[in-house]
Formats: structure tokens, C-alpha cells, sequence
């Protein structure tokens, strides 16, 4: 009855957590290890289109090194698109279980995949979290999977995502810029993007379980698009610390593809999502990263004989048989994919 969904077991009346989402108690996101809300560095995506370009570049560098997170402002992307995208979302997670249902599928591989928890196949203990994950790129060979309800579903997610590819190619090569890594648009044009719609209903002991467990992302890029309600938590300086929204905001995050790709000099950090007794919660996450197959490297021009190479190639097909073979947790997907000497 857990692989229904959350939102299907809130529909049914609930005052108390389930034991199958209870974590352990060290793993509970206890209030003593969370040093409260940070802001994160704000980056200025206009500015970093004329004459400041270089003073931004240096900011975005210094935000990767400290928190490997931050916000980006006026970024171009509409409100009208934005809020559509938010709105289409909520209505979908509203919309009848046998609707939803539809999209139920274990096979991690699908387009489309509409689920529970992190890895429902493999978790334990399960998250409070449901989640419509869309396949978006190339959009041609994926939209007529997208779900046909709500009914201008389909055209939201086509503008969305369009518009969040834009602004990702943009990005990756103002931060490879900033490690000076020039003309290298072959990185990131192409490949695979990900939408993951997270739905977090309200919870009736906030304090037991988690939305998402520690992890960090496989991506190069992730554009995080969050509702006013505060959730997302991310480790710095060894404490949890609370990500205040921002209105018409992404949070963009470096992923793991990216650390490798870095050879380690930006790291993917790990986050995760704390959910509360009073509100739902929205976030939508684009994810990008190199197609399936494709091997990401190391870049030559970072590694030298005092930074010697610290990852071996691999795959977004090596991230999802990782996950389906193991209980994945935190980053330990990119530790294996570490070379040993470190
Ligand atoms: O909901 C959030 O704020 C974060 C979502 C997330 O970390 C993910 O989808 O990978
Ligand atoms: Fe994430």
C-alpha cells in the first residue's frame, strides 16, 4: 500500500507517520544539527551578460568552492512560465489516484515515471515524497508520454523545459568559464535532461522522516525550482542549514557529473528535504546531464602534476544500475567512482 504514494495515504486520513517512514533516530533531521536559514550566494544572471561578466564569474566561482549551491536572479525565464509550471504540477498531484496511477512504473529506464520515495524498489525506510519524473530531451522522441491530464500539461512542461535548457547551456559555460575551461559548448549541448516534479505532502510528525534523503545529484547542472515553502537543506560547514526560498528564483547546483568533470575543484554537495505539518510542498528539478552513454571525463586542462586526476570515467548508465543495485545513499555513487590513491 506504501508504493500508492504519500499523497494516496494522506488522502486517506492520517494523524500519525507510519512505521515504514519512521528513519532511525540519527537520521531523523533533529532541530540540534540545523544551524537555521542561510541565504545563499545570490548570482545575477543580467549582470553577467555585460560589462561586470568577470567580477560575476568570480562570484559564481566563489559559490561553487564554498556551498556548491546558488541563487540565480533575473534569469529571463518569465513568471508567467514559471508560474504555470508550478501550477500544471500541483494539479497533476491533485488530480484522481487512478489518474496518476497510469504512470506507475518500477522500470528506472521509463520517460515517464510517476513514484514514492527515493527509490521505492530498494528503500527501507520509505520518504515522504511523491514525484512525476519527465524525460525531455530530445523533446521530439518524449512528449507524447507526458502525461495527457491535465490537459495543458503537455505545452507547460514543452516551454518550461525549453526555456531551462537555454538557461543551462548558458550557465554551464559561464561556470566552465570560471574554472577556465573555455569553448567547450560540445560538453553540454546535446545530452539528457531530466524533469523531476516533487511533490511533499503536509506531514502529520515532521520530525520523524525526511521529503528526501542526503544525496547529492548525478547531474553536471541541476535548476531547482522551489514553491515558497522552506525544505531544501543543504550541508555546509558540517551542519545542516535551511535554504530560504526566493521568489522567481533557481537554486542551481553542481552535480556529480560536474565534480568529475572539475576533477574535483566544484563539489556536488549533498542536500536534502525536510517536510512540516503545516503546508505541502512543490519543487521542480531540471536536471541535466551528459546522454546515458556518454563517458564524463575529467578535464585535461585541470589536471596537472600537482592536481593529479582524481576520478575514473563514467556514465549516467553506471548512476542507475548503482541505484538499482544497492541502498544508494549520500555520495556514495561518486566515492566509487574515486581513484584510490585519494
Ligand atoms: O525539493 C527540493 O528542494 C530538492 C529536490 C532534489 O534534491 C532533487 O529532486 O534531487
Ligand atoms: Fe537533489
Amino acid at each position: 500500500m506504501y508504493q500508492k504514494g504519500v499523497k494516496h495515504l494522506c488522502d486517506n486520513g492520517l494523524t500519525q507517520v507510519p512505521n515504514k517512514y519512521i528513519l532511525p533516530e540519527p537520521d531523523r533531521p533533529h532541530s540540534l544539527v540545523v544551524d537555521g536559514c542561510i541565504d545563499l550566494p545570490v548570482i545575477d544572471f543580467a549582470q553577467l551578460q555585460g560589462a561586470n561578466r568577470p567580477r560575476v564569474l568570480e562570484s559564481i566561482a566563489r559559490a561553487c568552492q564554498e556551498f556548491g549551491f546558488f541563487q540565480l536572479i533575473n534569469h529571463s525565464i518569465g513568471d508567467e512560465t514559471i508560474g504555470k509550471m508550478i501550477d500544471v504540477s500541483t494539479r497533476f498531484f491533485e488530480l484522481p489516484f487512478e489518474e496518476r496511477q497510469r504512470y506507475m512504473s518500477s522500470d528506472l529506464h521509463a520517460p515517464v515515471r510517476y513514484g514514492t520515495s527515493f527509490n521505492q524498489n530498494n528503500d527501507q525506510v520509505f520518504c515522504w515524497r511523491d514525484f512525476l519524473k519527465l524525460s525531455c530531451q530530445p523533446m521530439q522522441d518524449f512528449a507524447s508520454f507526458w502525461p495527457s491530464s491535465p490537459l495543458d500539461l503537455r505545452e507547460a512542461v514543452g516551454v518550461y523545459s525549453t526555456k531551462t535548457r537555454q538557461l543551462y547551456e548558458t550557465m554551464m559555460e559561464a561556470i566552465l568559464e570560471s574554472l577556465g575551461v573555455m569553448n567547450n559548448s560540445a560538453i553540454y549541448e546535446g545530452g539528457n535532461q531530466l524533469m523531476m516534479v516533487n511533490w511533499y505532502p503536509a506531514c502529520p510528525q515532521p520530525q520523524l522522516t525526511l521529503g528526501l534523503p542526503p544525496h547529492s545529484d548525478y547531474s553536471l547542472l541541476t535548476l531547482l525550482l522551489q514553491d515558497q515553502v522552506a525544505g531544501l537543506q543543504i550541508q555546509h560547514n558540517g551542519k545542516w542549514v535551511t535554504v530560504k526560498p526566493v521568489p522567481n528564483s533557481f537554486v542551481v547546483n553542481i552535480g556529480d557529473q560536474f565534480e568529475i568533470l572539475s576533477n574535483g575543484r566544484y563539489k556536488s554537495v549533498v542536500h536534502r528535504v525536510a517536510v512540516n505539518s503545516e503546508r505541502s510542498r512543490l519543487s521542480v528539478a531540471s536536471l541535466h546531464s551528459l546522454d546515458i552513454n556518454q563517458n564524463v571525463t575529467p578535464s585535461a586542462i585541470l589536471i596537472d602534476d600537482s592536481n593529479p586526476r582524481l576520478y575514473r570515467d563514467t556514465n549516467f548508465a553506471d548512476f542507475l544500475d548503482y541505484i538499482s543495485s544497492s541502498d544508494f545513499k549520500c555520495k556514495r555513487f561518486l566515492e566509487s567512482r574515486k581513484l584510490h590513491s585519494i
